[in-house]
């Protein structure tokens, strides 16, 4: 019998998931599955619980959550050999990653999209001696994801960053940096680099505009230093996936990055603190494998020798 372990972090976006595990429960086991599940207790406990599932050689596991659980749960996995397939049920305030596999935030259809068992092939991220799914970044611009405090997160959802963004503009300052990507180099003042694995970043569903999940390839962004009027005129471009032509951008794609600074600069990994630079970014080829939507996986995110349909089953 095939053995699923679900790890959910019951404070979530509203911490409406706790009202679901019955459901949930019973879908994986009418598909099949023995299911336990592991009510996360703090930070770094997803990452426990992950490892202990591998430990127990689980078969799959399922990370309910935002970002922040999704992100722990694969810290725990990806040191890992035998590394479990994963499922996501995505319940929290920010779940770009789901979002950029097309996984839904209604829990019946996530959980069915699991137990569809069509799987894809992802790229992890691997940074210093962590690990990260969607993006990693720096610069004063990307602190204010984790600057926005979770109580205002859990009663306004995603319009706290928009709010936190707007009183954090007037005060945001370029950092001096120095990128090595793939034998070449940029080296000045920068608003933000960002390192993404996914074209879902921050609600900004084009910011990497033709990113693949699955190509080993990073995404790399940055911003050099500009004032506000040209900051806001690059975000309106940003919307529209535009601003990887504007001359302040270096938008391209890289398998190997390699940022250090003279200044003390945050590292953001899923939205989460990363520790401080320098830092050396691996992407890891088709690490995991995720249940997924396959109709609806975006054609560059849909590798040619695995549409055949992988299926678990
Ligand atoms: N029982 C708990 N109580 C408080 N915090 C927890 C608990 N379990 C996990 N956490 C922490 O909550 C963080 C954020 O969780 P998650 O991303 O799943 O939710 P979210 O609602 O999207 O919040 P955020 O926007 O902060 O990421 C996790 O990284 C984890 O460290």
């Amino acid at each position: 019998m095939k053995r699923a372990r679900l790890i959910y972090n019951p404070t979530s976006g509203r911490e409406m998931i706790k009202r679901h595990l019955p459901e949930i429960l019973e879908k994986l086991e009418i598909a099949g599955y023995e299911a336990s599940c592991h009510a996360t207790t703090g930070a770094g406990d997803a990452t426990r619980a992950a490892r202990i599932a591998v430990e127990r050689q689980f078969d799959v596991v399922i990370a309910a959550g935002g970002d922040g659980t999704i992100h722990e749960v694969v810290n725990g996995l990806a040191e890992q050999e035998f590394r479990p397939k994963l499922g996501i049920i995505p319940s929290g305030t920010t779940n770009d990653f789901a979002r950029a596999l097309h996984i839904p935030r209604d829990v019946a259809s996530a959980v069915d999209i699991i137990t569809n068992g069509e799987l894809i092939p992802v790229d992890i991220g691997r940074i210093n001696d962590k690990y990260f799914i969607n993006i990693a970044g720096g610069g004063r611009l990307t602190e204010l994801t984790y600057e926005v405090p979770s109580k205002l997160k859990t009663m306004l959802g995603q319009l706290a960053y928009y709010l936190k963004g707007i009183e954090m503009l007037p005060s945001i300052k370029a950092s001096n940096l120095r990128i090595e990507y793939d034998g070449k180099l940029f080296e000045g003042e920068t608003m933000m680099f960002l390192v993404g694995l996914t074209n879902s970043i921050g609600g900004f569903e084009r910011l990497a505009p033709d990113a693949s999940i699955n190509d080993g390839l990073f995404s790399l962004l940055i911003l050099k230093k500009v004032n506000l009027a040209e900051f806001i005129r690059i975000v309106t471009l940003a919307i529209r996936g535009e601003h990887v032509n504007d001359p302040n951008v270096i938008y391209t794609k890289a398998n190997r990055i390699k940022v250090q600074s003279n200044e003390k600069v945050q590292v953001n990994l899923d939205g989460e603190y990363g520790g401080l630079l320098p830092a050396e970014f691996a992407n890891l080829y088709r690490h995991l494998e995720v249940f997924v939507p396959l109709k609806d996986i975006r054609p560059n995110d849909r590798p040619t020798d695995w549409v055949s349909g992988k299926r678990y089953s």
